[in-house]
């Protein structure tokens, strides 16, 4: 192995820069050549790379965003255009290549690896959606700034006794919701992994409003639906002044926490120490807080799991 490549996929995440520095400070340790690859697959299948020197990645360790920008490519998803791909990292002479994304890019990176070329994937993507791995690079930073907002618009809902129901991030998954929720004493939390009621949501804000708690925080996770159908039940239902705050793309940006600072770096090293060693067609993550590594096949056939514990315990908290 003497020349490697980075590239991030997908949705970005606060941590991508920290794991590109990671990968390209440790190939570079390692005695290797480091390429960047502009635009993530899209970038792969026009040749758009960077060879990256120790200064590339200074600078950028406490930077939201990516560097090395993103892209969600239709292209590559085609068998043309994965051979594409291939060609390019040949004709640069490219030995294994890492993929900083999600579940998306990995099945993308799965297709080279099964074309023969060793590819490794690195969880990066603020909805910690990912069979085969606790974690994700960017969760802790969206949730920290999704509490942060709750807990601004918990003061106005206070002044004005109001409910709000704010609607998160998250594709298809509840973590953001249930993290920002618990986190911020959400009176409801509505996730994709449980069932709701709405008169058992109904039902808690009205209680609430009887022992004197005027306001209300409802947080719906977006892959369950939109916070303007549940507001407008709410306020059918009980007739209180209600809104609802969409906290969207916000969540994708900004300086990443200690805790993704962190993860970053020790995944983005242990990608290159695993190519180095020969694994190919893994994604790293980590399990108990163990540094782990898995197939893409079996990370895409499971289904990531959320901690339901975490969901009653804020239903009980927050009676
Ligand atoms: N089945 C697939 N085969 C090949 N490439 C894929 C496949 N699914 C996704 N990709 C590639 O990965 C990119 C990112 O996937 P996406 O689901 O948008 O984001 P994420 O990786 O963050 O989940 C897609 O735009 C596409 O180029
Ligand atoms: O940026 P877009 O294309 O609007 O996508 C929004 C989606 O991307 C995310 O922010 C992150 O998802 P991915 O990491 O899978 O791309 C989801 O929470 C959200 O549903
Ligand atoms: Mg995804």
């Amino acid at each position: 192995m003497n020349k490697i490549a980075v590239l991030t996929s997908g949705g970005d995440a606060p941590g991508m820069n920290a794991a590109i520095r990671a990968v390209v400070r440790r190939g570079i340790f390692k005695g290797l050549d480091v390429y960047g690859v502009k635009n993530g697959y899209d970038g792969l299948m026009t040749g758009n790379f960077i060879q990256m020197d120790l200064g590339s990645v200074g600078d950028i360790l406490h930077r939201g965003g990516t560097i090395l920008y993103s892209a969600r490519s239709e292209r590559f998803k085609t068998a043309d255009g994965q051979q594409q791909a291939l060609a390019q990292l040949m004709e640069v002479g490219i030995d294994g290549l890492v993929v900083i994304g999600g579940d998306g890019s990995f099945k993308g990176a799965g297709k080279l690896t099964a074309q023969g070329f060793p590819t490794i994937g690195i969880p990066g993507t603020i909805d910690n959606d990912i069979a085969g791995t606790d974690y994700t690079i960017g969760f802790d930073t969206a949730v920290n700034t999704a509490v942060e907002a709750i807990d601004k618009i918990r003061d106005t809902a206070s002044s004005h006794e109001r409910t709000y129901v704010i609607e998160v991030m998250g594709r298809d998954a509840g973590d953001i919701a249930l993290w920002a929720g618990m986190c911020a004493g959400a009176e409801s939390i509505i996730i994709p992994e449980a069932n709701y009621e709405i008169n058992d949501m109904i039902d808690r804000i009205k209680q609430g409003h009887e022992r004197g708690k005027l306001h209300s925080i409802i947080v719906v996770a977006e892959g369950v639906c939109k916070g303007t159908d549940i507001g407008n039940m709410i306020e059918e239902k009980t007739g209180f002044d209600t809104r609802v705050a969409v906290l969207g793309h916000f969540q994708r940006g900004g300086s990443p926490t200690a805790y993704d600072r962190m993860m970053s770096s020790q995944m983005g090293a242990k990608a290159v120490d695993l190519l180095v060693e020969g694994k190919k067609g893994v994604m790293v993550g980590v399990k108990n807080g163990q540094l782990i590594y898995t197939p893409f096949e079996e990370a895409a056939k499971d289904r990531h799991t959320i901690d339901m514990s975490i969901y009653h315990l804020a239903r009980s908290l927050s009676i």
